[in-house]
C-alpha cells in the first residue's frame, strides 16, 4: 500500500496549492480557535471547494460539540473527521451516528502505557493518529512540533489503518516510517518557518522524502512501458 501524506494545518489557498500540487493524500484544516491554524467557516468554505477532488479533506477539531462539527461539516464537506481531544469511544460512536462520516481518533503517545486504550478505539474509529503527547501545559493537545519515541510503536499489530505524526520533518520521516511501519504520515509544524505560516519549499520537500520511503517502480523491460508511462496515457 502506498503510503499516505497528510499536510496539516492549511490555511492560504496558496499552501493550499503546493501541497494538492505536490501531490498530498490528505490535507488538514485546523478547527481549534486557540491554534495558530484555526481557520473560520468562511475560509473553510473556500478551501473546501478548492480542494474537492483532488485529496481528502480531513476536519481536525478538539472535544468539538454537535454544533459546531454540523457548522464543518455544512461548510468543509470533509472526507474524514480527525478527533483529536478526549473524546470517548462513546462520543465516537455518538459522531458516527450524526454525522456518518469516517473518524480518524488521535492518540496521546509518550509511553507503552499509552496504547492501552488503543483496542477500545480500535473497535470504532476507522484510522487512528498515533501523535505525540502534549505537556500538560500546553495550549493545545498537538501541532507543537515535538516527536515521540516511535518505538513504542514497534511491535505494534493493528488490523486498522494507522498513521504517525508529532514532530515530523522530511530529515525524519524516512525514520518514523521505518520504525512504525505506519501507512500514513502526518505533519504541520516541520513544513513551517514560524507556527501557522506554512513555507512552500518545506511543504514539497516533505512530501519528497515521505515519497522517498516507497520502493520505486520497477523498471520496464524492453518495450514495456512502466507505470508512471501508463499513468500518464
Ligand atoms: O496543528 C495544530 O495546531 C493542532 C491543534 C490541536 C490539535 C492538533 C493539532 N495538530 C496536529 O498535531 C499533529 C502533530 O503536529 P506537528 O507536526 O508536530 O506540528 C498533527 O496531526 C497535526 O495535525
Amino acid at each position: 500500500m502506498p503510503l499516505l501524506v497528510k499536510i496539516c494545518g492549511l490555511s492560504t489557498r496558496e499552501t493550499l496549492d503546493v501541497a494538492l500540487e505536490g501531490g498530498a493524500d490528505m490535507v488538514g484544516f485546523v478547527f481549534f480557535p486557540p491554534s495558530p491554524r484555526h481557520i473560520s467557516l468562511e475560509t473553510a468554505r473556500e478551501l473546501g471547494s478548492r480542494a474537492k477532488g483532488r485529496a481528502v479533506k480531513v476536519a481536525l477539531t478538539v472535544d468539538a460539540d454537535d454544533a459546531t462539527l454540523e457548522n464543518i461539516v455544512e461548510t468543509l464537506r470533509p472526507d474524514i473527521l480527525q478527533l483529536h481531544g478526549k473524546e470517548t469511544t462513546a462520543r465516537l460512536r455518538d459522531i458516527k451516528a450524526k454525522f456518518g462520516l469516517p473518524l480518524m481518533k488521535a492518540l496521546p503517545v509518550e509511553t507503552a502505557a499509552d496504547l492501552a486504550s488503543l483496542p477500545g478505539y480500535a473497535g470504532v474509529a476507522d484510522r487512528i493518529l498515533f501523535d505525540a503527547r502534549a505537556p500538560k501545559d500546553a495550549t493545545r493537545p498537538g501541532g507543537l512540533g515535538a516527536p515521540f519515541d516511535w518505538h513504542v510503536l514497534e511491535n505494534l499489530d493493528l488490523a486498522l489503518p494507522y498513521m504517525v505524526s508529532g514532530g515530523l520533518n522530511a530529515d525524519n520521516v524516512a525514520e518514523a516510517v521505518r520504525v512504525t511501519r505506519a501507512g500514513g504520515v502526518d505533519v504541520s509544524s516541520g513544513v513551517e518557518g514560524t507556527p501557522g505560516v506554512k513555507d512552500p519549499e518545506l511543504i514539497r520537500a516533505f512530501i519528497r522524502a515521505a515519497r522517498a520511503t516507497q520502493p520505486s517502480s520497477p523498471l520496464p523491460v524492453h518495450g514495456e512501458r512502466s507505470p508512471a508511462q501508463r499513468a500518464g496515457g
